[in-house]
């Protein structure tokens, strides 16, 4: 059975960043995305009839929602597991409450799991890491209390009481975009269903909505999403469906970078053709900072040049890049801007605060702007680059040790958030054709 990897192991657990002493040449099979899988875990235990998710993530994250859904009634059943990818087979139960859950430092969890807790027929108590309570939640916690929940606090930890009937909301989604997924995603079961209206500065993330949207209609959920920033989502069965999960790849980020960092090539199978993760972008924007990038038969292929080229992105669709593209521009050889990214301060850290404090700390010039960074060319060297239980501060650590010897990576376990295999998928990348 899946369990909960730990969240950490000190700060004073340091991961020397191995350099590259050539270019890299790798296929790397990235197991399956954070978020399509939470979405097919969720949707699957609030099914008519049981089903399969199938090559499922298994890290610290989808762990968490195994174990939440189970504790509201799900029956899972793992089976053909390895360290990163599992099929379960999930039973659907009534939700019932008079249960806790641990969020961990998982938005998905965070955000996703209360409307469920709001069809149990008792209480359920959320509380996660030091870190999460830190997380915005009151634009869901105040949309559930308007569809009929009650909620006894804006933040984790917080106890969720149904039972929910579900109507129109309005709320401002700006801090994330999963405020709105959370209520779309277990909207059939409310009575009334549910209507989201978003008002406030432009909603981040969007193609992470999109893939809400779409894996409903998949599951037959009617869903109207025609006019700007308003989802209605109609009462009704969401109807069970076996699902295959596509890698993920805003995880190939770190991998493809390191091609570009070190002049090689780096192979991900299975990329889809067409995807809802935002992850896809990389293509564009790997391109844009001097990679050669190649669709082959294998999957998707990245070519560098060994030259990183600066660039000027707006990222507010695929915010959770940032790290990556960060870490190409602290080693590029002209400036970056990288914006539309204010919302990051609300990930698992302030990721704007902590990559300019961690770049500059290695002797890079990084710049804080009130939506993102600017970052110019100046010679790095060595020394610690801080994670902050941050996935991605992590490997965006080990991208810029790619090129700078003497990096070390604090705590880099914290990439079992969502890559449980990376330090071991690193050196393999590195090790060279397989
Ligand atoms: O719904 C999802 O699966 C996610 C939505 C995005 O959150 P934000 O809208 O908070 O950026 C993304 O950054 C996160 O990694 C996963
Ligand atoms: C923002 C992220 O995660 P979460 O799902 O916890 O919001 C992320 O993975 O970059």
């Amino acid at each position: 059975m899946a369990t909960p990897h730990s969240a950490s192991k000190g700060p004073e657990a340091l991961w020397a960043a191995p350099v590259a002493t050539g270019p890299v040449s790798a296929t790397v099979r990235l197991p399956g995305s954070k978020s399509v899988t939470n979405r097919a875990l969720l949707l699957a235990a609030l099914a008519d009839a049981p089903s399969l998710v199938r090559l499922a993530l298994r890290s610290r994250d989808a762990d968490l929602m195994v174990a939440a859904l189970r504790s509201l009634g799900a029956e899972m059943t793992s089976s053909e597991e390895s360290a990163s990818s599992v099929d379960w087979a999930i039973t659907p139960r009534p939700v019932r409450g008079g249960v806790s859950i641990d969020v961990g430092l998982a938005g998905t969890v965070m955000r996703f799991v209360p409307a469920v807790a709001a069809l149990a027929d008792g209480p359920v108590l959320f509380d996660g890491d030091p870190a999460a309570r830190k997380r915005p939640m009151g634009p869901i916690l105040g949309a559930l209390r308007a569809l009929g929940a009650s909620v006894d606090n804006d933040a984790l930890p917080f106890t969720v009481r149904g039972p929910i009937s579900g109507g129109e909301v309005v709320l401002d989604a700006s801090v994330s975009s999963q405020m709105v997924s959370g209520l779309l995603l277990a909207g059939a079961r409310f009575d009334k269903g549910v209507t989201v209206r978003h008002s406030g500065p432009p909603v981040p993330s969007m193609p992470h909505i999109e893939m809400t949207v779409h894996m409903l209609r998949q599951a037959g959920v009617e869903v109207d999403d025609s006019r700007a920033d308003v989802w209605r989502v109609e009462p009704g069965p969401i109807r069970a469906r076996d699902v295959d999960v596509e890698p993920d790849l805003s995880n190939a980020a770190p991998f493809l970078a390191g091609a570009l960092v070190t002049g090689g090539t780096v192979v991900v199978p299975g990329w889809p053709e067409e995807t809802t993760q935002g992850g896809d972008q990389l293509r564009h924007l790997l391109e844009r900072m001097g990679a050669t990038v190649t669709r082959v038969p294998e999957g998707l292929q990245v070519t560098g040049s060994g030259q990183v080229r600066g660039i000027e992105a707006d990222l507010h669709d695929v915010s959770e890049l940032t790290p990556t593209i960060a870490a190409l521009a602290a080693l590029a050889g002209g400036p970056s801007r990288i914006s539309g990214v204010a919302h990051i301060r609300g990930h698992e850290t302030d990721r704007i605060t902590a990559l300019a404090t961690e770049i500059n700390r290695l002797g890079g010039d990084a710049r804080e702007t009130d939506d993102g960074l600017e970052i110019h060319p100046r010679p790095l060297s060595g020394g610690v680059f801080h994670s902050y239980d941050d996935h991605r501060m992590a490997t965006a650590g080990a991208v810029i040790g790619l090129a700078v010897p003497g990096v070390q990576v604090e705590n880099i376990a914290t990439t079992g958030k969502t890559l449980p295999e990376f330090p071991d998928m690193w050196a393999a990348m590195l090790d060279g054709p397989r």
